[in-house]
């Protein structure tokens, strides 16, 4: 079957020299608390991608943001994050607002660059962090 579609956004400080990461600690559900992920959800019914991530990231951190490049993945584009799911993943920096953990996560942290690796990432997303910190970037 055709995995679900999450969406998520690699938010750093400055697109266009990147040097902090935002890490998101989940709070739920109780098999994921405690790790970070990349911030953002699943595409609902009738929505783009790029519109689902732009609700996620305003539901999830209160935030408006301005995208940057996608971070292809291996898989058809996309990042297979498990049987059920696949993620697709953009650059992002904050446009307006500051972000906060309003749902689903218990903290935020900004990682500078020489530190991107540094907290328990879920697994699935260990491998596409360590492609952005080899990635030359921009
Ligand atoms: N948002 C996000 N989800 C990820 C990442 N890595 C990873 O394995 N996942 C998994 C965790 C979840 O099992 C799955 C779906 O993400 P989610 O739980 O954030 O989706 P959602 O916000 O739409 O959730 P919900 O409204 O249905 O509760 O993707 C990541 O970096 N970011």
């Amino acid at each position: 079957m055709a995995p679900v579609l999450v969406v998520a956004a690699a938010i750093v400080d400055d697109l266009d020299n990147p040097y902090a990461l935002l890490a998101a600690r989940r709070a739920t559900p109780a098999s994921l608390a405690g790790r970070w992920e990349f911030p953002g959800g699943k595409v609902d019914a009738g929505e783009s991608p790029v519109q689902a991530l732009h609700r996620e990231l305003r539901e999830e951190l209160g935030v408006r943001v301005t995208l940057g490049d996608e971070v292809v993945g291996p898989d058809e584009g996309a990042w297979r994050l498990s049987e059920t799911y696949a993620m697709r993943l953009w650059f992002a920096e904050v446009s307006a607002g500051t972000p906060e953990p309003l749902v689903e996560h218990d903290e935020l942290r900004w990682l500078p660059r020489a530190h991107w690796l540094d907290v328990p990432w879920l697994d699935a997303d260990v491998r596409i962090v360590e492609h952005l910190v080899g990635a030359r970037l921009p």
